[in-house]
């Protein structure tokens, strides 16, 4: 809700339980049925729909920006302790201010919605897919191996270059998308702004290098940042002389093995 505090106020009281029926009725997700039994049942399915569309884009009905920071930020714990791999994928449709601009904003917001649909089709359920800015989506995959995520970038590249978007009967578009990509840096506490930024450069590397391509980045261990250093072994990294930087991780083998 934008507007003036005087603005939401007026919205804030006139919200009735009957608005946020019709919120949670429209929004046409799965699961979300109102029963009618009792009262606090009622109420409760009511605060629980909106709850479920607080999390979600409502153009998209993808994962919200924020709900997928919080998924990011489990991740990353879970990374840290498990030491499993994770791949975060951010997605920018290439040209997209030429689509609204050629053929206006109506048309840019199907375009959006057929590449969500398209980005679902091609990801597991235990992937949360989030459409993350105007034109841009973001992927986490969860328990992926190095090995396969050059392969899952490009079937996703591929699945959007090659999906026609009917926009009306007389208007059919191609999109693509750009696609940059790291993994998590596992056995370190990293944050989600590092983890981002860095498959934000790669998606920077595949727009410069001519669109419609992937860019993942090779060796994630030896692209640590100072930042992340500092947070695995303390303000006073680099070690001096005599102290054993393993001493900070559990004896796991993060620091010289991974060329810090
Ligand atoms: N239709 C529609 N357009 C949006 C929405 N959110 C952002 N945009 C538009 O997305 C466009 C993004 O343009 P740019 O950032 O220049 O990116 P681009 O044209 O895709 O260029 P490259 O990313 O460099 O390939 C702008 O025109 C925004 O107005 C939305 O919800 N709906």
């Amino acid at each position: 809700m934008t507007g003036s505090p005087a603005h939401q106020s007026v919205f804030l009281r006139d919200l009735r339980l009957s608005t946020a029926h019709t919120l949670v009725t429209q929004s046409g997700a799965p699961g979300l049925v109102l029963p009618n039994e009792t009262p606090t049942h009622y109420l409760q399915a009511v605060i629980d729909g909106l709850c479920e569309l607080s999390l979600r884009d409502p153009l998209t009905g993808l994962a919200n920006r924020r709900h997928f920071r919080t998924v990011l930020e489990r991740e990353i714990d879970r990374m840290a302790r498990s030491g499993e791999a994770a791949l975060l994928l951010m997605l920018d449709i290439d040209h997209f201010k030429k689509i609204n601009d050629t053929h206006g904003h109506i048309a840019g917001d199907i375009v959006l919605q057929s590449v969500a649909r398209t980005l679902h089709s091609c990801v597991r359920p235990m992937d949360t897919l989030a459409r993350y800015g105007g034109e841009e989506f973001a992927i986490v995959l969860p328990s992926c191996q190095a090995a396969f995520g050059r392969s899952i970038a490009e079937r996703i590249r591929e699945a959007v270059e090659s999906t026609v978007v009917r926009v009306s009967p007389a208007l059919d578009l191609h999109v693509s998308v750009s696609i940059g990509g790291a993994y998590a840096l596992q056995w370190i506490r990293s944050t989600t702004q590092l983890w981002i930024e860095r498959a934000d450069n790669q998606l920077y590397q595949a727009k410069s290098a001519g669109r419609n391509r992937i860019s993942i980045e090779e060796q994630p261990d030896s692209t640590v940042s100072a930042e992340e250093k500092s947070m695995l072994f303390g303000s006073s990294y680099p070690p001096l002389h005599g102290e054993d930087p393993s001493a900070v991780t559990g004896g796991k083998s993060v620091g010289p093995s991974n060329g810090l």
